[in-house]
C-alpha cells in the first residue's frame, strides 16, 4: 500500500477542513506548535497549513526538506517568504475568496461600534455608570468614506456602505477606471487627496514595503479635523505611532483596529484610548469564513500533493478554474514537448521560442510556458524542479525564452504550439497539439510531419526513405520481445531521409537499441525516450 503524505497544521482550522484532509493524508493538527519544535519536525511533513501567525521563511524552508506545498488557510501572505518557497520548489496556495464577506462585515462593524463609542460605552455600563454624555457620535448618513485599495474587500466595504447613504471615494492605482465605476466609487488621484475629502478612512490593501505605514503623519496633517480611521486590513498600513498623534490632538476622533503592527498584541499602547475600538484580527473568524476556509485549503494541499494544479497557487499565475479545465490538456502537451529536447540532446540550450496559435490564445497561456520548461528541465534536475520553480530555473540556466501568439494556426489543427529550440549549433523544432480524445500529439518535428502519441516509451530515428529499413527494423524489435503498439513514418522528400516515431509497450534494453544502430539503412542512435 502506498504511505499516505503527511500534513502538519500548524494553526486553527476548521474542523470540516481537518475532516477533508484526514480523508486523504496523515494529519497532526498541532494548533500553536512552539516555532523551535515546528523547525524540528518540519522534515517529516510534505505539506504544512497555516494561519497568520506561523512564519514560513527562509530558515522553515530550508530545513523542509519534503515540503511540497504550504497552505495558507487565509488570504494575506505576508507571513509567508513566497520568493524562499518558490526557490525550492515549495506551492503556496492560500483561500482568498474564503473570508472576504467576513472581512468586509468586521470593517462595518468596527466603524460603527468606532463613530458611535459602542465599546467604549459597553464598558462603562457594565462597570455600573449609567451616563450618555460622553459617548455621542455621528452618523454614517451623508458622510464620506475614503477606501484605500478597492480590490476584494474594498469593494464589498463600498457596496455596504452605500445603503448607508455615504459618499464612497477611493484610492487603488493599480486597477481600471471600470472598477470605481462599477462599485460607485469617485476616484481619487492621490491619497492626499482622498484623505482632504474624507471623514472616514478605511485601508485594503496588502501590507507589502509600498503600503506599511501608507497613512502616516503626513497624510494625517492634511485630512479633516476629527477623522475616523479603520484598519481591519494588516498592522502597520496605519502608522500606530501617528495614530496616537492624532488622537492627542485632537485630529483623530475614532479608531477600529482588527491588524496591528506586531501580533498578538498585548499591552499596545493603543488600548488605553477609549476612542480606539480594538479586536484581536478576528476579520476572518467567523463560522462561515472559516468553513469555507478549511474546506478550502484543505481540497488544495490535497490536490497539490497528488501533482495536480491548484486554483489559487499564489507564485504561479492565477487561472480561472473553468479555464484551467481548458488548459490542462495543453499543459500537460506542452510539458511533454518539453520532455523531448533533453531526452534526445545533450547541449546546453540557449534560447527558446513559443509560438501559440489558435483559439487557445484568448486564454493566459502562461501556465503552458510554464509546464514546457518544466518539462524541458526535468531530465536534467529531476524532481528539483516544479511548476512553482520552472521559469527561475530556466533563468539560472541562462535560456532566454519568447512568446508569441497568433489568432491563426498555420496548419490543419484548431491550435497548435510551436516550439524552436537553440542550441550553440543547431535548432530543434516541434509542433503539437492535443487529439479529439485530449491527448498530446507530436505533429512535427524537425520539419517532419508526424502524428504521435507523448505517452509511455516511444522510440525516435531516422532512416534512409529506401525498401526494406522499417521490416528489419521490426523484425529486430519483435525478435527482442518489444511488441510496437503504434508506429508513424514521416519524409520531407522521397528517397531522401525519412523519421520513424514508434509508440512501443515496454521499455527496450541498451544492448537491443546498441544493436538497432547496425541495421542498414538506420541514420545515427535511436533515442528511446519515456514520457
Ligand atoms: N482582518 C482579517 O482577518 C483579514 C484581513 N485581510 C486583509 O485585507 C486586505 C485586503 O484583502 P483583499 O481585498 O482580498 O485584497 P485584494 O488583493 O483583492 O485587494 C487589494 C487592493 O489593494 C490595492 N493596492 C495595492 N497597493 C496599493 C497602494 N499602495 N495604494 C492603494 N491601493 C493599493 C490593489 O490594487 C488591490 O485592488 C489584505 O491585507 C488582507 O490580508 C483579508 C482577510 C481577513
Ligand atoms: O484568521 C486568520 O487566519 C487571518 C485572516 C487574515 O488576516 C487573512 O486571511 O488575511
Amino acid at each position: 500500500m502506498m504511505e499516505r503524505k503527511r500534513v502538519i497544521v500548524s494553526e486553527r482550522i476548521a474542523e470540516e477542513g481537518l475532516q477533508l484532509l484526514r480523508s486523504e493524508l496523515d494529519v497532526d493538527y498541532r494548533d500553536g506548535i512552539s516555532r523551535s519544535e515546528l523547525l524540528d519536525i518540519i522534515d517529516q511533513y510534505d505539506a504544512l497549513i497555516v494561519r497568520s501567525v506561523t512564519q514560513v521563511n527562509e530558515e522553515l524552508v530550508k530545513k523542509a526538506t519534503r515540503l511540497k506545498v504550504v497552505g495558507r488557510a487565509g488570504n494575506g501572505i505576508d507571513n509567508i517568504d513566497v520568493d524562499a518557497c518558490t526557490r525550492y520548489g515549495i506551492i503556496v496556495a492560500n483561500t482568498p475568496d474564503s473570508n472576504t464577506i467576513s472581512a468586509a462585515e468586521q470593517t462595518i462593524s468596527l466603524l460603527l461600534s468606532s463613530v458611535r463609542n459602542t465599546a467604549w460605552a459597553n464598558d462603562v455600563l457594565k462597570a455600573g455608570t449609567w451616563d450618555r454624555k460622553p459617548f455621542r457620535g455621528t452618523e454614517l448618513y451623508g458622510k464620506t468614506v475614503g477606501i484605500v485599495g478597492l480590490g476584494r474587500i474594498g469593494s464589498m466595504v463600498a457596496t455596504r456602505l452605500k445603503a448607508f447613504n455615504m459618499n464612497v471615494i477611493a484610492y487603488d492605482p493599480y486597477i481600471a477606471d471600470e472598477r470605481f465605476e462599477r462599485f460607485g466609487a469617485e476616484k481619487k488621484n492621490t491619497l492626499e487627496e482622498l484623505a482632504q475629502e474624507a471623514d472616514i478612512i478605511t485601508v485594503h490593501t496588502p501590507r507589502n514595503e509600498e503600503t506599511m505605514h501608507l497613512i502616516n503623519e503626513d497624510i494625517l496633517a492634511v485630512a479633516k479635523n476629527g477623522v475616523g480611521l479603520v484598519n481591519c486590513a494588516r498592522g502597520g498600513i496605519i502608522k500606530e505611532s501617528a495614530i496616537i498623534e492624532g488622537l492627542e490632538s485632537g485630529k483623530i476622533s475614532s479608531v477600529g483596529l482588527d491588524v496591528f503592527e506586531k501580533e498578538p498584541a498585548t499591552g499596545n499602547p493603543l488600548f488605553n484610548y477609549s476612542r480606539v475600538v480594538c479586536t484581536p484580527h478576528l476579520g476572518a473568524d467567523t463560522y462561515e469564513a472559516q468553513k469555507r476556509v478549511g474546506e478550502n485549503i484543505a481540497e488544495q494541499v490535497i490536490l497539490a500533493l497528488k501533482g495536480g494544479i491548484v486554483p489559487n497557487v499564489v507564485n504561479l499565475p492565477s487561472v480561472l478554474s473553468e479555464e484551467l479545465d481548458y488548459l490542462r490538456p495543453y499543459i500537460t502537451l506542452a510539458e511533454k514537448m518539453g520532455n523531448i529536447y533533453y531526452q534526445v540532446e545533450k547541449t546546453p540550450i540557449s534560447r527558446v521560442e513559443i509560438t501559440y496559435s489558435g483559439p487557445i490564445t484568448i486564454n493566459e497561456t502562461e501556465m503552458l510556458t510554464i509546464g514546457f520548461l518544466k518539462g524541458l528541465l526535468e531530465p536534467v534536475l529531476w524532481e528539483k524542479v516544479k511548476y512553482v520553480n520552472a521559469r527561475l530555473m530556466a533563468d539560472e540556466r541562462g535560456i532566454k525564452i519568447y512568446e508569441r501568439k497568433e489568432e491563426q494556426s498555420p496548419k490543419r489543427y484548431k491550435n497548435l504550439l510551436n516550439i524552436k529550440i537553440f542550441n550553440q549549433d543547431r535548432e530543434m523544432e516541434l509542433s503539437g497539439t492535443i487529439s479529439r480524445a485530449r491527448n498530446p500529439l507530436l505533429v512535427e518535428i524537425n520539419g517532419y510531419e508526424t502524428e504521435a502519441d507523448l505517452e509511455g516509451y516511444v522510440l525516435m530515428m531516422q532512416n534512409e526513405d529506401r525498401p526494406g529499413v522499417i521490416g528489419t527494423l521490426t523484425t529486430a524489435l519483435g525478435e527482442a520481445g518489444v511488441n510496437i503498439a503504434a508506429m508513424k513514418v514521416a519524409r520531407k522528400t522521397k528517397g531522401e531521409t525519412a523519421i520513424m516515431i514508434l509508440n512501443v509497450d515496454n521499455k527496450i534494453e541498451e544492448d537491443t537499441l546498441k544493436a538497432l544502430t547496425r541495421i542498414d539503412g538506420l541514420i545515427g542512435e535511436p533515442k528511446l525516450l519515456h514520457f
